[in-house]
């Protein structure tokens, strides 16, 4: 696997592997990791990375005849060498086409996708995009789901989130059965739920993030808690108590992308302390 940094301001910096074109860390300008990525990940592409921010692409978790997340997580993207910013700070690209493989799938599209990792130059602040292009020859549409699911560092046990309240949630620990929130959440248990609709700027203020999204509605909310944490094969038992993901993504309804059209959405993280 190939791993490239970027760094900026400070102790600043931002790793990218080139398997999934998945961040695993993020550290700010004072040399706070912001990102969690799992000690026993595994890094030779026999599975995805677990931590950081996989791209989930062309199907988000179990909802449809992929597998769990798509393919993206699993592939090896493309790094542009050339590239080195954007207008916004120093950059990385990657780009994912389809094979042979894809094509044989229950996702047969021609798509070009490009994803960048922009850090600002104050480096508290990071920036991630992924352009997803219809290259279909046949004139057909298509449709994905896909979410940028990101653990961020904090002690979960005294994380509260309160920006959920009166969303409808599909809780996938009782098999997607929609809900809806009342009041904060709390993560004294296992936590697995798609909030619809959700606001375009939320917050983890137990890790000082504020976190903007554009063309992602919905969010997922993540923690596996002790049972689901030794399950996991690449966690250590008790990292649940260190991370929460908050997934941003298109969920509830796919992105719908014609011959030609190239569909967008971009995450910036920042970083207040
Ligand atoms: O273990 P993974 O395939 O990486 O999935 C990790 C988690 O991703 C999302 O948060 C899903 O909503 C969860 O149901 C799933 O357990």
């Amino acid at each position: 696997m190939k791993k490239d940094t970027i760094t900026a301001s400070g102790q600043s910096s931002v790793t990218v592997y080139d398997f999934g074109a998945h961040v695993t860390s993020w550290k700010n300008a004072s040399g706070k990791e912001i990102l969690y990525t799992s000690p026993s990940a595994k890094l030779d592409g026999s599975k995805a990375i677990r931590g950081g921010i996989p791209i989930c692409f062309p199907q988000f978790g179990k909802k449809g005849p992929l597998r769990q997340h798509g393919f993206a997580r699993n592939s090896f993207w493309t790094p542009d060498e050339s590239f080195g910013s954007t207008e916004d700070g120093p950059a990385l690209k990657y780009t994912l086409r389809d094979t042979g493989e894809t094509r044989q799938s229950a996702w047969p599209h021609s798509f070009e996708a490009a994803y960048f990792v922009t850090l600002a130059p104050d480096g508290n602040s990071l920036t991630v995009e992924l352009q997803v292009k219809n290259t279909n020859k046949n004139g057909e549409e298509f449709s994905f789901t896909t979410a940028l699911h990101s653990y961020f560092c904090c002690n979960s046990q005294e994380t509260t989130l309160s920006e959920y309240s009166g969303l409808k949630y599909e809780d996938n620990i009782e098999s997607g059965v929609e809900k809806t929130q009342h009041g904060i959440i709390e993560f004294g248990k296992e936590v697995d739920r798609v909030y619809l609709g959700t606001k375009s700027t939320l917050s983890l203020p137990s890790a000082n993030l504020v976190i903007e999204k554009v063309n992602m509605p919905d969010a997922v909310v993540w923690n596996p808690y002790i049972e689901k944490t030794a399950a996991l094969s690449d966690m250590p038992d008790d990292d649940w108590k260190k991370f929460i993901c908050i997934e941003p993504g298109r969920i509830g309804e796919p992105a719908f992308v014609k011959p030609g059209e190239t569909w967008t959405c971009s995450l910036t993280l920042l970083s207040t302390s």
